[in-house]
């Protein structure tokens, strides 16, 4: 997160943070008991790999209550994710058990209902990506609010240049934006996700160059299909 704040412990109880071998990758976020979602980008290069899962976290290095490390059963990528593009930048994570729901561990509801969030409403972005564009990392949970921009205006040929899809949606990036290591995680408006921010590789902190979100709703259908599927 570049030009954010050191987010208040355990406000976001829904946080994840992807890991490999001890080491924060991407974000994520729970949306039921034994669910994640994060972005498929965020697999790239784990060759197969399964991500551990860290809960109710604040610090990603200090011992703190009701922070716990999940073992990941099934990492499912959204079938239309590719390394080439942000399309369908999706991942499920299966947790091995159901997550100890807590004041900590809670779920965070995503929006079901497609349709667009307006322009210029204040969203959310929390995570434990670089705050610097010297690409420090934090320990601690940093968080930041930016402004939905319109998709004409994000598809201009000066920003996006068309390549923002009716399932994607754009924040101003202007100083304040979320960056590396942020991927995955939720764009909260109104109190529910409303978006996942996306791990293509992308400048961070340039207004020429807003953030771009996976929008949830179009994928409400997949994502309870898999859950449903995954059961038992
Ligand atoms: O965050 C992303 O957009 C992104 N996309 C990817 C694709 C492949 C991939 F193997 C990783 C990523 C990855 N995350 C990162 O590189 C994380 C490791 C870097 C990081 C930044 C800040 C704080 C801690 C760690």
């Amino acid at each position: 997160i570049l030009g954010g704040y050191e987010a208040r412990p355990h406000l976001r109880p829904y946080m994840a943070s992807l890991q490999l071998d001890g080491q924060h990758v991407c974000g994520g976020f729970l949306i039921a008991e034994q669910w994640v979602l994060s972005a498929a980008h965020c697999t790239e290069g784990t060759n197969g790999k399964l991500f551990q899962v860290l809960l109710g976290a604040h610090s990603l290095t200090e011992p703190e209550p009701h922070k716990r490390l999940y073992r990941v059963r099934a990492q499912i990528a959204h079938p239309g994710s590719n390394i080439h593009n942000n399309r369908d930048d999706l991942l499920l994570l299966q947790l091995e058990e159901k997550a100890e729901l807590n004041a900590h561990v809670k779920v965070l509801p995503f929006q079901r209902e497609d349709r667009d969030v307006e322009a210029d409403t204040l969203c959310e972005a929390a995570g434990w990506g670089t705050v610097t564009h010297s690409g420090r990392r934090p320990d601690k949970l940093q968080q930041v609010e930016r402004p939905v921009i319109s998709r004409e205006l994000c598809n201009h040929r000066t920003r996006h240049d068309q390549t923002i899809t009716e399932k994607m949606m754009c924040t101003d990036s202007r100083k304040k934006d979320t960056c590396k290591g942020d991927s995955g995680g939720p764009l909260v408006c109104n109190g529910v996700a409303e978006g996942v921010v996306t791990a293509g590789s992308r400048v961070c902190g340039n207004y020429k160059k807003p953030a771009i979100y996976t929008r949830i709703a179009p994928y409400a259908a997949w994502i309870d299909g898999v859950m449903a599927s995954a059961a038992g």
